[in-house]
This record gives C-alpha cells, sequence and structure tokens, in this order.
C-alpha cells in the first residue's frame, strides 16, 4: 500500500488514476494538517502553493517522489529532493496552451487598456477618448524564451499579423527553422520590439533580465508582459522605467512576492495584473492533474517515469531494455563494495557488446548506487548516487568496448582503492540470470545473489573439505560452490552461497584455517 499527500488544490477529475488504484491511498490534506504522520507519505503532490524545502523533505522520511501538477518546480528544493534519493517530476506540457493563451489575452488587454475601461464603465463612466489603443497588427513582438509557451505565443502572434523576433540562447537553428523563426540576439530583440513577452524559467541568468540596463534599450513607448516567473523583469526597475514614461504599460500574472502585497507597481494605471493563473483553466489543471498521476502511478508500481526532472528521463521501450542490465550492474555494484572495505577513489566501468550500444547513464546510476548503499547511512538510489559519490571523492567514468570476449554483453568493473585495486566482469544471459564471470583476476562464474562467502586461499587438497566441516558444523548449508585458481597449486578462490546469513564469529574461524588467506561475507 502506497500513501500519497496532495497538499495544493489539484483536479480531482485527474487525480483519478491514483484515486481509483487499489493499492494506493490518497489523503488531500495541507502540509499542516497532517504534521505528526508526514513520515508515512511515500509520494507528494503539489502546484506551486506547498513549499517543498530540505526541511519538509527530511521529514518525510520515507518520501519516494514528488510529483509537480505543472511546469516551474521553484517550489521545490530539487537539490534537496536529489540529496534525499527523492525523483522530482512535473507536467511539461500539460498547461502551455493555458499559459499561451492568458499571455495573449494580457497582451490585447494591455494594448487596447480592456481592465481600466472595464473599470471605468463599471464606474458609471463613458470616456471613450480616455482608452484609445493601439492595434496588434504589423506590430513587432519580441519573445525571450523559445519554448513550449513562448513558441505557442510565437504562432498565435502571426495569425495575429505581428512581426516575431525571438531570443533563446538555446534555440537550435534547426528547431528555430522548423517553426519558421529567425533566432536574434537579445539586443536585437530589445531594441526592435513593441511588444516584448518572456517565457523562460527563472535561474541565475535569467533573473533581472530585463533590468536597468536591458530595459534602457528597448524602444520608449514598449509594452512588457511577464506570465513566466517574478524576478525575470525586475520589478523596481519597471517601477522606475514606468515612472519615466519609458514604458508605456506592463502587464503581470506573476510577481517576485507572491501575492504582491501592497506593491508599488499596482499603483500605476498601465500596469495590469492578474494572480499567476496562466495556467488557471479547467483543461490545463485537468491536463497537469493527469499527467503527473499517471506518471506518480507508473513510478510507484516501479516503471520509468518520463517527466523527471533529476533522473535521466527513459522511455517504457528502453527500459525494457536496459532492464536487466540494471539489476546486473546494482548487484555487481554491492558486490563490489562489499569487497572492497577500504576508501575508493575511482570506479572504471566498461560496458561491452550488447550493453554498449544501449542507455547506460541509468546502468551506471543503477551500479553506483548498488555500491554506495553499503557506505552510506541515508537513502542512496539512482537520483542521488552520482551526486553522493561526486560528494565522497570517487570519480567514476564509462567506456564502451566492442570486444565482449565472448560473451554477448558484459560489465567490467576496475575499481581503485586505497590499498588495492579490485576488478570484476558480469554478464546477464536472457532466460538464465545474471553471472559474474570475473572475480579480483579468477575466472570463475556465480549467481551474484544471496548470502555469499567469499574465501581467497591456497590451492591445495583438503581445503574445500575444511570449509564444508566448519559451516556444516555450525549448521550452515552450502545451496552452490563455484571455484577458480590462477594455476595449480597457487591462489584460488571459493564463492559460496549459502542458505542464510554467516555468524561473525564463523567467518573468524574460518579466517583461522591455515592457507585461507581471507573470507568475506557479501548480502546481495
Ligand atoms: N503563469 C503561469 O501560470 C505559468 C508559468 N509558466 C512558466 O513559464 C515559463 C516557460 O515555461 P515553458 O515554456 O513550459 O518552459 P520551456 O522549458 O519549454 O521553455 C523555456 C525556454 O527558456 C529558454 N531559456 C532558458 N534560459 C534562457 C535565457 N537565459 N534567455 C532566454 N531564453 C532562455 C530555454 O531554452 C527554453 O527554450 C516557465 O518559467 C514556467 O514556470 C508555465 C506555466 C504556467
Ligand atoms: O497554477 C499553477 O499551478 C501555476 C502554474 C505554473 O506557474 C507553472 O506550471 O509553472
Amino acid at each position: 500500500m502506497f500513501r500519497i499527500l496532495v497538499s495544493d488544490a489539484i483536479s480531482e477529475e485527474g487525480l483519478a488514476p491514483l484515486l481509483n488504484a487499489e493499492h494506493i491511498e490518497v489523503v488531500q490534506k495541507k502540509v499542516s494538517d497532517v504534521e505528526e504522520y508526514l513520515d508515512q507519505f511515500d509520494a507528494l503532490l503539489v502546484r506551486s502553493a506547498t513549499k517543498v524545502t530540505e526541511e519538509l523533505l527530511a521529514k518525510m522520511k520515507s518520501l519516494k517522489i514528488v510529483g509537480r501538477a505543472g511546469v516551474g518546480v521553484d517550489n521545490i528544493d530539487v537539490d534537496a529532493a536529489t540529496k534525499y534519493g527523492v525523483v522530482v517530476i512535473n507536467a511539461p506540457d500539460g498547461n502551455t496552451i493555458s499559459t499561451a493563451e492568458h499571455t495573449f489575452a494580457m497582451m490585447a488587454a494591455l494594448v487596447r487598456h480592456i481592465p481600466q475601461a472595464h473599470v471605468s464603465v463599471k464606474s458609471r463612466e463613458w470616456n471613450r477618448s480616455a482608452f484609445v489603443g493601439s492595434e496588434l497588427y504589423g506590430k513587432h513582438l519580441g519573445v525571450i524564451g523559445f519554448g513550449r509557451i513562448g513558441s505557442e505565443v510565437a504562432k498565435r502572434a502571426r495569425a495575429f499579423g505581428m512581426k516575431v523576433h525571438v531570443y533563446d540562447p538555446f534555440l537550435t537553428k534547426a528547431r528555430a527553422e522548423k517553426i519558421g523563426v529567425e533566432p536574434c540576439t537579445l539586443d536585437e530583440v530589445l531594441s526592435v520590439s513593441d511588444i516584448i513577452t518572456v517565457h523562460t524559467p527563472l535561474t541565475k541568468e535569467t533573473k533581472g533580465l530585463l533590468g536597468p540596463k536591458n530595459l534602457a534599450k528597448t524602444k520608449k513607448g514598449v509594452y512588457l508582459i511577464n506570465c513566466a516567473r517574478g524576478g525575470i523583469m525586475d520589478e523596481q526597475a519597471l517601477v522606475a522605467f514606468l515612472e519615466n514614461g519609458h514604458v508605456a504599460g506592463v502587464a503581470l500574472d506573476v510577481f517576485e512576492q507572491e501575492p504582491p502585497g501592497d506593491h508599488p507597481l499596482l499603483a500605476f494605471d498601465n500596469v495590469i495584473v492578474t494572480p499567476h493563473l496562466g495556467a488557471s483553466t479547467v483543461e490545463a489543471q485537468l491536463h497537469v492533474a493527469t499527467q503527473v498521476a499517471e506518471e506518480v502511478l507508473k513510478f510507484l508500481e516501479g516503471k520509468p517515469v518520463t517527466s523527471s526532472i533529476n533522473l535521466p528521463t527513459l522511455s517504457k521501450e528502453v527500459y525494457e531494455k536496459i532492464q536487466s542490465f540494471y539489476n546486473l550492474a546494482k548487484k555487481m555494484g554491492t558486490v563490489a563494495s562489499q569487497y572492497m572495505v577500504e576508501p575508493v577513489q575511482e570506479i572504471a566501468i566498461t560496458y561491452s557488446g550488447t550493453v554498449a550500444d544501449l542507455e547506460t547513464t541509468f546502468i551506471t546510476r543503477s551500479l553506483l548506487a548498488g555500491f554506495l548503499k553499503p557506505r552510506v547511512a541515508s537513502t542512496v538510489n539512482e537520483v542521488n548516487a552520482a551526486m553522493i559519490a561526486k560528494e565522497r571523492g570517487i570519480v567514476f567514468g564509462e567506456k564502451f568496448s566492442t570486444n565482449s570476449e565472448g560473451y554477448a554483453n558484459s560489465i567490467a568493473l576496475t575499481i581503485y582503492g586505497e590499498k588495492q585495486t579490485f576488478t570484476i566482469k558480469g554478464t546477464h544471459i536472457p532466460n538464465y540470470g545474471d553471472r559474474i564471470v570475473h572475480f579480483n583476476g579468477f575466472a570463475i562464474d556465480f549467481a551474484p545473489e544471496g548470502h555469499l562467502l567469499y574465501i581467497q586461499h591456497h590451492d591445495k587438497p583438503g581445503m574445500i573439505g575444511q570449509v564444508g566441516k566448519i559451516l556444516g558444523d555450525h549448521q550452515v548449508n552450502i545451496a552452490t560452490m563455484q571455484v577458480g585458481r590462477q594455476a595449480v597449486g597457487g591462489k584460488a578462490i571459493m564463492m559460496l552461497s549459502l542458505d542464510k546469513p554467516l555468524a561473525d564469529s564463523i567467518v573468524e574461524k574460518l579466517s583461522e584455517v591455515t592457507d585461507i588467506e581471507s573470507v568475506k561475507k557479501i548480502e546481495v
């Protein structure tokens, strides 16, 4: 049974996939109403009201996924979520059309003074000359940020006969050509546009993008629209440029602080505002809720999600192809970590054969998660494994080879520790399972599963008997035993699979046997 907290107002109809699932309990309450049992939720669904802070994440100890029913994740501390191994997903395109339409509604309202005229008529005035506007037709529209919403706004602008100028440093030539726009520099957009609308995320680079310096580059009489995020337009600079008459009008759906309180911008007649309504349509709310509910359900059922912010995104088809290697890699990481009980500096991974052609990023993360799990107290999984490895000074890298030395596929690791270097190679055999085929320089063949016991010894008659006797004396049953040696009479290893975990006292007894060099328990 999974428990999901829906802490903001999210379309009930959109939540249907979760509400109808048998193994899921959905609790629709504010965080403050469930303080005492925050640690019992597996998933958290929010819009923008709930602030998913590090403090909240620390309290939600069972949390596995946060779903944002919308685009912007600035109310979620994604780094902290990554640190806690919590997947963050959003609904990237469910509200695109609504927000593009809202932007257009704001544009028309702004240049035709509709809100002001509305208030005037409602006040029983009839002042037609006070509200003379301008046409959109033939005007130059600057679109800053040409992603989903920016490009939908541009389409509508063209239908209105506007000339569209686009600035987006990440817009590829191919995409620009496909949509039929000519990308410009920021300065070009600023200097040529009669109306400028922003559609970027709020980042270090976009914060204050329309500040005093760039506003000074705009045409006198420019109209500005922000239906993206408060702060992309510097609010103090807007006040200054409205006061000096350079900016003819501003339309804002978003503010640096929401609600904005008694903000000086609200005092201007030529500033029109809405309370973050871009996505507030029945359709958008149904789409984003459905998208996020379906993704959360998939995730809780162990299927890949496609709209993750902090995990590599995987399609179902890719996931199905990598799943076996993903499992093998995790087991190999777990085995290697318990063998190398010492600080590790580097993990070099070589993917060979069929696995080398797959999306290995996810496989590598799985391997790292398996490796780190026995070493770290906190949750470690594919979400945070790379981050934790980095924090611990473990460098990792992937290599690809066409030479899989007789195996259809293989994953080989070389792990560089402070005292030793360890190698391990595994392969996945369809309809048979995972096998470790090289271990610490020995050719061997065992399944990386269950309670394993590794013994390194000198190759002498009677060694197997001595080990068997000690285990038998302690009622430990051996399920399987694989042996390997480098040369007759040289170094040799045994890998035993036991029916139950081994007590440390038995490990000590085995270590005392003459000609046994080392004994290690490995739990997979
Ligand atoms: N008012 C509302 O209710 C809503 C607001 N939004 C906001 O609208 C904004 C855009 O959303 P989408 O189009 O869905 O996002 P998107 O990710 O599809 O597009 C963002 C675009 O901004 C571009 N960009 C990034 N840094 C830039 C920079 N320094 N200068 C210029 N362009 C830059 C990116 O290359 C990308 O093409 C986001 O801030 C989102 O949070 C989204 C939905 C509803
Ligand atoms: O209405 C909402 O949930 C806010 C939508 C929004 O700003 C977004 O999706 O980024």
